[in-house]
């Protein structure tokens, strides 16, 4: 039996990890650890994980690629072109699964989720969402979402939502189950589930109050806004908006000019790296006395070693 963590007890779970723990890897290696099998429970109910990916699988099409990189960047690639990277029943499977490699890959550093040919994704696919529009399947479906993408935005790695074209409904909310978002000119970023009478379902509005600010979040909401780059720059939902390859921005494809803009947060040893999304979340996740146990637990991961021995030998200077 294990745990499925409804949105409203992750932070009480991690909370409870992190309490018991006295090492940050105990903390980090139980947080992240996801059986495959077993049942499945929330504050309010009880069913089969495997039930739901069975139940998923039912909905094909399409696929969710994970390239790892010696370079210590992976790329998550959300791929469905005929649907605009529409998430199928299958993907959303596939999603976890890149998820639990990812929660794997001890070298890794950073992430960049992108989608296929141009545009980002533009939420479920409506063909799965009719078949499954009674409440329980949708609360089914909207769980082991909500678990994928918070598992996604814990990983040890720097992400990047590199949007280009739309990104729509859970498309929206995917962006937001990374640490950064970066915006391509034209492409959007929309909530669109007002007008499909629904709100999100994947985390997205939890994580977006968290990103704009109340006030923005019930904006973009409340009017289903359409957010270009100007506008996601000025809310802060976009971190970096890239100019045309022939501006000042750089040359180079969209995913390359990505890598680049991640290159400056994941330079350095992966063990730094990761403790510096650690110390992060911790902070953006836990009360404040909980956040600086786990800081101080991290800290002492990387105080004294390698790469802090190299850096005092060489009595390095920060001009
Ligand atoms: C919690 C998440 C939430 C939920 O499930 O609860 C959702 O995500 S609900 C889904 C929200 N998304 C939408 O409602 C998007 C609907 N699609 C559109 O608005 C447009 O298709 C758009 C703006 C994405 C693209 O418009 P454009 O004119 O550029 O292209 P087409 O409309 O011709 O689209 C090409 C092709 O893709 C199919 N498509 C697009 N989105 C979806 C989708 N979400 N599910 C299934 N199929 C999708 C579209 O039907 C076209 O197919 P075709 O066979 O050529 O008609």
């Amino acid at each position: 039996m294990s745990l499925f963590l409804h949105s409203r007890m992750v932070s009480c779970a991690l909370k409870r990890a992190l309490v018991r723990s006295s090492s940050c890897c105990g903390v980090w290696s139980r947080l992240l650890q996801r059986p495959s099998r077993g049942c499945v429970s929330s504050s309010l109910h009880v069913f089969d994980r495997d039930e739901i990916r069975q139940k998923l699988r039912a909905f094909p099409g399409g696929s969710v690629d994970l390239l790892k990189q010696d370079s210590g960047v992976a790329v998550l690639t959300i791929n469905n072109p005929s649907r605009m990277n529409a998430f199928s029943g299958s993907m959303m499977v596939d999603l976890e699964e890149r998820v639990t490699q990812l929660e794997k890959w001890a070298d890794g550093k950073g992430l960049i989720v992108q989608g296929a040919d141009e545009t980002f994704c533009s939420g479920s696919d409506l063909n799965a969402v009719r078949a499954i529009s009674n409440p329980q399947d949708g609360r089914k479906m909207c769980m082991f979402m909500q678990d994928a993408l918070t598992r996604l935005l814990r990983l040890p790695l720097v992400s990047v939502a590199l949007v280009e074209g739309k990104a729509l409904g859970g498309g929206a909310e995917l962006t937001t189950a990374c640490d950064f978002r970066l915006m391509t000119p034209g492409s959007v970023i929309q909530f669109v589930h007002k007008h499909m009478g629904l709100v999100p379902g994947w985390g997205g509005a939890a994580r977006l109050v968290r990103i704009v600010g109340s006030q923005n979040a019930l904006k973009l909401l409340g009017g289903a806004v359409k957010v270009d780059p100007e506008l996601g720059a000025h809310m802060g939902l976009a971190d970096g908006v890239m100019e045309g390859s022939q501006g000042a921005g750089g040359t180079g494809t969209p995913l390359q000019r990505a890598e680049d803009w991640l290159g400056r947060y994941v330079e350095g040893p992966a063990p730094v790296i990761r403790a510096v999304k650690k110390v992060v979340l911790s902070g953006r996740e836990l009360p404040l006395s909980e956040a600086l146990r786990t800081e101080k637990d991290v800290f002492g991961t990387v105080w004294g070693a390698p790469a802090n021995l190299q850096a005092l030998a060489s009595k390095s200077k920060h001009k």
